[in-house]
């Protein structure tokens, strides 16, 4: 699918625009639903502020919820193809599709402990991390931290996914 110029997104339609950016936020449509009521914008920069800022201004309650849609970092999804198509991407992009048995190993453990403690997966943005050695110290560190701390920095993590799914479908030159 082609990159969309400024132009362009600004020529769909809301639904149009809701089904392009449906999963810019993992498996919540509600986000580009949302965002769909503020066409057209000023420049993409815009455009990610403003998802970032709905997501931002959710409830507590809705914030955990979005957490719990991310699958596990190279878990049971990936194992059995169903991630979706941008977690694939961004699992293949560092190799987490790729790892030896031993690295697996590890990261299932703290994904593990990880969600126990707190309720909710390990969510980092894997492409910003770019390494996997870097998402496992990440793991490693932020299961320390306090459930409010860690609401916080899951949170800012997806929406760091938020803006590089939406860079992945403009054309942002
Ligand atoms: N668990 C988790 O962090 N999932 C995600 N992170 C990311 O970059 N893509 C995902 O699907």
């Amino acid at each position: 699918r082609p990159k969309l110029s400024l132009q362009q997104l600004n020529e769909l339609s809301p639904v149009e625009f809701h089904r392009t950016f449906e999963n810019v936020i993992e498996c919540w449509p509600e986000g580009a639903i949302f965002c769909s009521a503020l066409l057209p914008f000023k420049s993409f920069t815009t455009m990610i502020a403003a998802f970032q800022s709905y997501i931002d201004r959710l409830p507590a309650e809705t914030k955990l919820k979005i957490l719990r849609l991310h699958p596990d970092l190279a878990g049971k999804l990936l194992d059995t193809n169903e991630l979706t198509k941008d977690s694939s991407f961004e699992h293949a992009s560092v190799g987490l599709d790729d790892l030896s048995p031993d690295d697996k190993n590890k990261l299932t453990e703290l994904n593990a402990c990880y969600k126990s403690k707190f309720g909710f997966p390990f969510v980092v943005c894997v492409r910003e991390a770019s390494k996997f050695e870097v998402i496992l110290r990440s793991v490693s560190e932020r299961i320390h931290n306090t459930v409010e701390q860690e609401l916080e920095t899951a949170i800012d993590e997806v929406k760091k996914i938020c803006r590089l799914r939406i860079l992945q479908l403009v054309d942002n030159l």
